[in-house]
């Protein structure tokens, strides 16, 4: 067993901690020298998941070319930076890719950057609703992990299954990935709800009719609807779009609470992937003919192109329509 874990986030840190959990030996490649000496020294990573101890099996280093020798490596870096890192790895290793999110410019998911950056390399996608503290505390977690090739998945499933880590494996890449994608933006709209003091109505209202955008653009990009509605798409929907513990959903409450979007994005250390790839999924659903009213809504207030009562007047105003 050679896992390697490459992004030493939170999910990267909760990740190698649950594969390191019954004894067994992981590397964590960290870009910030200070995460590789305090995951060494200190077995913990208080830049990114702190008050977690890490097992004393997991290791860090900052040079790509330790993981040479890694059997499996999972891939957990913010998804706008995966095409520079995935094109940086060794060639030819089984990727389990765990960002979320579409590649601006080309607008791509993960597994289609990945397959361009190593075309050698089996590809699987995990994906699901998994905070990473709690995850890295142990606590009850499911989670899908979507390979074309069904006998990788049947496998790397039981390399990172543990006791309370369960993956149900797919053949649905495309389906896993844009439910992961598309969630965030959805999380942040129910942050804006929250920040606005909009109710928990509109809360479960933009959960719902956010579910039915990602159904549309789902099925235009071949995506299957069980997937869709399934740990990646629905469970991961409504695990972000219901706590501060999101980053998505946190930045949307900031801008519901009319704070300006530059002023929340900027000097983050953290990702809120929902703000990356908001515009690539509107382009990419208006290039489809796909309506996403609520994706929309959330680029006019991330580019700050109309204020948050207009927003919330315009989607209450579309026209009335059968469910
Ligand atoms: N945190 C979670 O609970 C969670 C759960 C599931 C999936 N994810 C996904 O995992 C991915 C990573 O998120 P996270 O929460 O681990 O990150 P994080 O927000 O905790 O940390 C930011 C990460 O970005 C990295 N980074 C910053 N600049 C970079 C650069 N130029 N090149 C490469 N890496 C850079 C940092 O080293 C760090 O690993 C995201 O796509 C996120 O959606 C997160
Ligand atoms: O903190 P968020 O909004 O990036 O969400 C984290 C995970 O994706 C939840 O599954």
């Amino acid at each position: 067993m050679k896992a390697g874990v490459i992004g030493a986030g939170a999910w990267g840190t909760a990740l190698a901690q649950t594969l390191a959990s019954q004894g067994e030996h992981v590397r964590l490649w960290a870009l910030e020298p200070d995460v590789v000496s305090a995951v060494n020294e200190d077995h913990l990573n208080p830049l990114y998941l702190p008050n977690i101890p890490l097992s004393p099996t997991v290791d860090a280093t900052g040079d790509m070319a330790d993981m040479a020798d890694r059997d499996l490596l999972l891939i957990v870096c913010p998804a706008q930076h995966l095409r520079t890192i995935v094109t940086g790895l060794p060639a030819g290793l089984p990727l389990v890719l765990c960002s979320k999110g579409i590649e601006a410019g080309s607008g791509l998911l993960m597994s289609e950057v990945a397959r361009q950056a190593q075309p050698r390399s089996p590809i699987g996608v995990l994906s699901g609703p998994t905070f990473a503290h709690e995850v890295a505390r142990g606590l009850p977690t499911a989670i899908t992990l979507a390979c074309e090739d069904a006998e990788l998945a049947d496998r790397i499933a039981a390399r990172v299954a543990r006791p309370a880590f369960r993956p149900y494996v797919s053949d649905d890449v495309v389906g896993a990935e844009i439910g992961g994608a598309v969630k965030n933006v959805l999380a942040i709209a129910c942050g804006v709800a929250e920040g606005a003091g909009l109710g928990l109505n509109a809360r479960a209202s933009l959960i719902s009719r956010g579910f039915a955008e990602m159904t549309r653009f789902g099925l235009a990009r071949g995506a299957r609807v069980e997937t869709l509605s399934g740990l990646s798409g629905l469970g991961d929907l409504v695990l972000t779009c219901s706590s501060t513990n999101s980053r998505n959903f946190s930045l949307g409450k900031g801008l519901g609470e009319g704070k300006p979007a530059g002023e929340l994005l900027a000097n983050r250390r953290t990702v809120a992937e929902g703000a990356f790839t908001a515009p690539v999924l509107r382009e990419a659903a208006r290039a489809a003919s796909v309506e996403m009213p609520v994706v929309e809504a959330v680029c006019a207030l991330l580019e700050d192109a109309a204020p948050l009562g207009a927003v919330i007047d315009a989607l209450l105003a579309r026209p009335l329509r059968p469910e």
